[in-house]
Order: C-alpha cells, then structure tokens, then sequence
C-alpha cells in the first residue's frame, strides 16, 4: 500500500530513492494450478521500487521520480497484461511481473550516466499477497 514501510536493504550507497506507484491491470493465469486465477480478472498492484547510487545527475536526481512513473504505470495500467509484448510469453504472475519491471527499470537505469541499481521491486497484487524481487544476488 502506498505509504506504509517497506523491507529495507542493506547497501552502501550514499542515495537511496524509493518510488511508489499503482497501476490498475487485468490478467489471467493460463495454468491448471490457477483455480479461479485462471478466468480474466483485475488488480489494482502497488509498486516500490528501491533504487541506489552514487552520484546525482545535473538534476541533483538519482533518476527522475516521474521517468519511473511514465516507465511502468505508462506501460500496465488499464491493460491486459496477458496481451503486452512484456509479458505475452511469460506467466503473468505477481513473481513474473515483479522479475519483468525489475528488468524494465534496471535496463533504463544502465542508459544513464550515474549507473543506479534497482535494489529492490516490492509489488503488491492484493491486500493480502505481495512478491518482494531483487534481481540476481551476486
Ligand atoms: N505465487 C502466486 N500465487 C498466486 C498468484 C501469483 O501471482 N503468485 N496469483 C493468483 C491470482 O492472480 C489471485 O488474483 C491472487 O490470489 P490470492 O492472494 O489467493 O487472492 P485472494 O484475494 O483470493 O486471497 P485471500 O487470501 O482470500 O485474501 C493466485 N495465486
Ligand atoms: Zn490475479
């Protein structure tokens, strides 16, 4: 939920940004083991991404607040997740989903000069179920 305490990372990095969106989706889980989940239905997901770095760019921005926004809300709000071309081949499960923004952020993040890492992606697809992804521990 927007605004409440997410799980911290331990890092060093001198910034840390955090960027809390929602995006309203439908989706549907192709899978035997989906149950219900497996007919379309919809989810309002709450989205934080944990972002770290360095240095700033001439903005004094780690990454612009509302380049994230454009980034992901743009992308799946008011869609069918299972029809993007994101998403088309992969389940479109909370793990997937969380797994694919990570990607989507991390890949922007590289275009930049200040070379941010996406820390953590925590996203929520209901009051009660949410996936926590951190990219590859190295
Ligand atoms: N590991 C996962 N399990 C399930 C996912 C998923 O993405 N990852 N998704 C679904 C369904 O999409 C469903 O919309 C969400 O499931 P659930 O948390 O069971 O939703 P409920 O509101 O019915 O849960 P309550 O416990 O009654 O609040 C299913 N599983
Ligand atoms: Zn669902």
């Amino acid at each position: 939920m927007i605004q409440q305490i997410y799980p911290q990372v331990a890092h060093n990095y001198r910034f840390e940004l955090n960027k809390d969106m929602n995006f309203s989706s439908a989706h549907y889980i192709p899978h035997s083991d989906a149950g219900a989940c497996g007919r379309v239905h919809g989810h309002t997901y709450f989205l934080n991404l944990t972002i770290a770095g360095n240095t700033l760019d001439d903005a004094g921005f780690l990454v612009n607040f509302s380049t994230l926004k454009q980034l992901i809300h743009g992308r799946f709000d008011h869609q069918l997740l299972n029809d993007l071309p994101d998403i088309q081949d992969i389940m479109p499960s909370t793990e997937k989903l969380a797994e694919r923004i990570h990607e989507l952020v991390q890949e922007h993040l590289n275009t930049l000069p200040n070379k941010a890492v996406c820390l953590q992606v925590f996203l929520r697809e209901t009051p009660t179920s949410y996936v926590i992804y951190r990219g590859e521990q190295s």
